[in-house]
């Protein structure tokens, strides 16, 4: 069987005897743990009694000390927004793999169309997925027949941004952080969406659909279609997220991990692959600009004081270098 995109081919060699790789939960932090799940928290009560709000405000800034991860229904992105965007997701990833990958595809700067994991440096670090990463303002050099594309997304952004906002500043009010902070270095036109398509793999206990790793933002906003396959790590276990259509998911990144000086938890995760379905998700970072100074608002400070820019040229070193993202223990004072 082919494969679209030719992971066999290039995973061939280090793939060869497929028997003598380990399984991907074949070391100590593998259990999957199916009973316990992330909270889920209504929306709706910020908009009822104070009582209400206080409540709903408290739930989600204990979600993210906890677990750095929770769901929210009633959010205000309606599911024909949704269900647009995973049929347009469908359709732009069924575009032949030659055209998906030449550089100038959609208009879209080069490398905004990944596959697999070019800097694997072991079979750990193969990835059974392919993605299209966008930089919000590169939306606009979208070209003309990709229009229904582009203005879905448009559509996506624009709800997604006040619902991440909304997030931000509860989460901010909560510690005392002051929401201009996030005024003055964020807006739709410094966030990234991520389309990821998880094709079907031959060996799902053999390689990963996306390896684990925490989110480079401040908050991710995250649908997954009905199949499942995302988990994250919690007290040595990895736990499941159970697919619902209604809500959207919510982790902690990076940045606020290091703004709220490890109150916050921004989270591993990751996505097992599959044998017989295809799976389909969209992410939102919710991400400042370049050069938007990230220091704790508490002291002392866990990390030292960067720039998002010098984040981001920190990981592309570590990825171009060893094949994963290292993260945060890199800024650790
Ligand atoms: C292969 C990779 C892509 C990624 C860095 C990584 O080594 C594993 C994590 C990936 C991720 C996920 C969250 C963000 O989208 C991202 C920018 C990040 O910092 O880690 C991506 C990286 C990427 O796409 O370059
Ligand atoms: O596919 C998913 O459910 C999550 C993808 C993810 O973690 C990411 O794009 O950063
Ligand atoms: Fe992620």
């Amino acid at each position: 069987m082919d494969y679209d995109p030719p992971f066999l081919e290039t995973y061939n060699t280090l793939l060869q005897g497929a028997n003598n790789i380990s399984d991907i939960n074949d070391h100590k932090s593998s259990m999957v743990q199916k009973c316990d799940e992330i909270p889920l928290i209504d929306l709706k009560r910020l908009k009822l009694s104070h009582l209400e709000r206080e409540e709903c405000m408290k739930e989600i800034s204990e979600a993210a000390r906890k677990w750095g991860f929770f769901q929210v229904v009633n959010h205000g992105v309606s599911q024909e927004v949704l269900e647009r965007m995973h049929f347009q997701q469908k359709e732009v990833f069924r575009t032949s793999f030659v055209i998906k990958s030449q550089e100038n595809f959609l208009n879209l700067p080069s490398r905004s169309y990944r596959w697999g994991n070019s800097f694997a440096t072991n079979p750990k670090q193969f990835m059974w997925s392919e993605a299209l990463h966008m930089f919000v303002p590169d939306l606009a050099k979208m070209i003309h027949h990709h229009k229904s594309l582009r203005s879905t997304i448009e559509d996506f952004v624009t709800v997604v941004t006040p619902l991440a906002e909304k997030l931000v500043e509860i989460l901010a009010q909560e510690l005392n952080i002051k929401f201009n902070y996030f005024q003055k270095n964020c807006s739709s036109n410094t966030c990234y969406l991520r389309l990821n398509r998880y094709p079907l793999c031959p060996f799902p206990s053999k390689v990963i659909g996306f390896l684990p790793h925490a989110d480079s933002s401040f908050l991710t906003i995250v649908h997954q279609d009905h199949i499942g396959g995302l988990q994250l790590m919690k007290h040595g276990n990895w736990i499941p997220v159970k697919p619902n259509s209604q809500a959207l998911i919510v982790n902690i990144g990076d940045l606020f991990q290091a703004l709220s000086n490890g109150v916050y938890k921004s989270v591993e995760h990751r996505v097992i692959a599959a044998e017989k379905v295809e799976r389909f998700s969209m992410a939102y970072f919710y991400s400042p600009s370049i050069d938007a100074v990230i220091e704790s608002y508490a002291t002392p400070p866990l990390y030292k004081k960067f720039t998002f820019g010098e984040y981001k040229d920190q990981i592309m070193k570590d990825v171009k270098e060893g094949g994963d993202k290292v993260g945060l223990s890199r800024f650790l004072l």
